[in-house]
């Protein structure tokens, strides 16, 4: 049996999984956890990858692997490789006037949008530059080259010793904001443009199929993919299915033969990893927003599940906008959550899970709304990630997103797409290998209209959007 793995090193933890590259079947598993916060050296992700793969039994007897990561965070390497400072997570806020001047200096939101299918905000790798140059001048003249955390692992893996070697991919390089999905090219000009005028070196960008290295042990090392990407991968996403993901992050994506330009912000126009585009909304506020309200009501993640599915849909006008760590869809970065409705009569532990799971899921369907809105089909939503442990969110999501929800069996997606990639890689082969598509358990249920307009009217009172 030939084995391959893929390596998920997302923003809480570090998951690998070994699978058979002919038919896919999980062989062995591992995951390890990644510290709190916002920024982290990268030496924490590599310590964490070395545990997962220990957990995962090792990956000696693997022919071929790629990793899959979260997306947008910024590694400053030097002249020799060495790690310049702590990276700057897709999460990390700091960079959100950086964000609003770059859009400023290129004349609006559109012309980002045209140029490369993305307009900065706090998230996106070119306003974090723009943050280092400004706030750590001597960083950024110490810069010789800037990666992702997916490029910068998959180097490592690859014994690390070059600069010049450091590789991506398209669907990860597409979320820089210094790289057209549209053209695949790099706009140096906007790279320096936000590095003032600092022009470091960036990573080749491979193709979707490529060996970019080799292992110590010999395995083969596949491009890899921005999280995002290895999800859809995994699950075989086909025209019609809107992929929502559940993690730190809520994201809506589909897989879409055409580049998206929204000059909006709020849909980026970013790449997949078969050579096609993702357009994607991502929020700040995922399943934390669950663990934080189990949290304030003093409950565990079951109890708020069972407390929400014993309210009535629209907790009787409670209403979560949950813009906890501020908000990137919409762009409010220095928002916070809150609860609107509340009475003497509503003040109750139920009414607020059930407003929590909705607020959630609204602040999707924001994201679903705005997706179909450039011209994207949506006919069933697949929901992934750590959260779709909650039998709330999966029993109330096709309520408030008015589509069938197929949820996949529990497990490891973006970690699968990378397992598929490098399996693909391995055979050389035009399309990827034909796994079985996961499992899924579809929950249909009527919408509930009201609970979207309800959320939408307290963001308006709130924001005035
Ligand atoms: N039963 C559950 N109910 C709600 N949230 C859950 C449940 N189980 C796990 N989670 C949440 O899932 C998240 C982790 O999901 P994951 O997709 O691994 O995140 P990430 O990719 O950002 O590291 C955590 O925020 C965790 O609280
Ligand atoms: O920023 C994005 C996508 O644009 C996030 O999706 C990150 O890629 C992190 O994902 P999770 O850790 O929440 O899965």
């Amino acid at each position: 049996m030939t084995l391959v793995a893929g390596i998920d090193s997302s923003t809480q933890s570090c998951k690998v999984v070994v699978r058979d590259a002919d038919d896919g079947t999980l062989i062995r598993s591992g995951r390890a956890s990644h510290p709190d916060g916002t920024e982290i050296h990268p030496d924490r992700w590599w310590d964490a990858l070395q545990t997962a793969i220990g957990d995962a039994g090792g990956l000696d007897d693997v022919a071929a692997l790629a990793v899959g990561a979260q997306q947008h965070g910024m590694v400053c390497l030097d002249e020799g490789g060495a790690v310049v400072r702590d990276a700057l997570l897709w999460n990390d806020t700091r960079s959100a006037d950086a964000a609003s001047a770059l859009v400023d200096e290129l004349g609006g939101g559109q012309a980002w949008a045209d140029r490369v299918g993305v307009v900065p905000v706090a998230s996106i790798t070119a306003s974090k530059l723009r943050w280092l140059a400004d706030a750590e001048p001597d960083s950024a003249d110490r810069t010789a080259a800037v990666c992702l955390p997916h490029d910068w692992l998959s180097w490592r893996l690859g014994g690390g010793d070059d600069v010049a070697a450091v590789t991506t991919d398209r669907s990860d390089a597409s979320g820089t904001g210094y790289f057209a999905a549209a053209s695949g090219d790099y706009d140096r000009e906007l790279l320096r443009m936000a590095f003032r005028d600092r022009d470091p070196r960036l990573p080749r960008v491979a193709g979707p199929t490529e060996v970019v290295g080799e292992t110590s042990a010999g395995a083969r090392i596949a491009p890899g993919a921005g999280d995002n990407a290895a999800a859809a991968l995994a699950v075989g996403a086909r025209p019609g299915d809107i992929v929502v993901s559940l993690g730190t992050s809520g994201v809506v994506s589909a897989v879409s033969g055409t580049p998206t330009h929204d000059g909006s912000g709020y849909v980026a126009g970013f790449a997949d990893a078969t050579g096609r585009h993702l357009p994607l909304v991502c929020t700040l506020n995922g399943a934390p927003v669950l663990s934080s309200t189990a949290a304030m009501l003093g409950v565990d993640l079951d109890r708020l599940a069972a407390l929400a599915l014993g309210a009535p849909s629209g907790a009787e006008g409670v209403v979560m906008v949950p813009y906890f760590e501020g908000e990137r869809s919409p762009n409010l970065p220095t928002a916070q959550a809150s609860l609107s409705g509340l009475t003497l009569r509503t003040a109750r532990p139920d009414l607020i899970a059930r407003a929590a799971v909705e607020g959630l899921l609204c602040s999707l369907r924001d994201g679903l709304d705005y997706i179909r809105g450039c011209g994207v089909q949506a006919r069933r939503i697949l929901l992934v990630g750590g959260g779709v442990r909650s039998e709330a969110v999966r029993a109330i999501a096709p309520v408030v997103f008015g589509l069938p929800v197929a949820v996949p069996a529990p497990g490891e997606y973006v970690a699968d797409g990378a397992a598929r990639q490098a399996a693909w890689a391995l055979s050389g082969a035009e399309n990827p290998p034909e796994w079985a598509a996961p499992v899924t358990e579809t929950v249909e249920a009527d919408e509930d209209p009201a609970v979207i307009e309800r959320y939408r009217e307290a963001r308006a009172t709130l924001y005035g959007i």
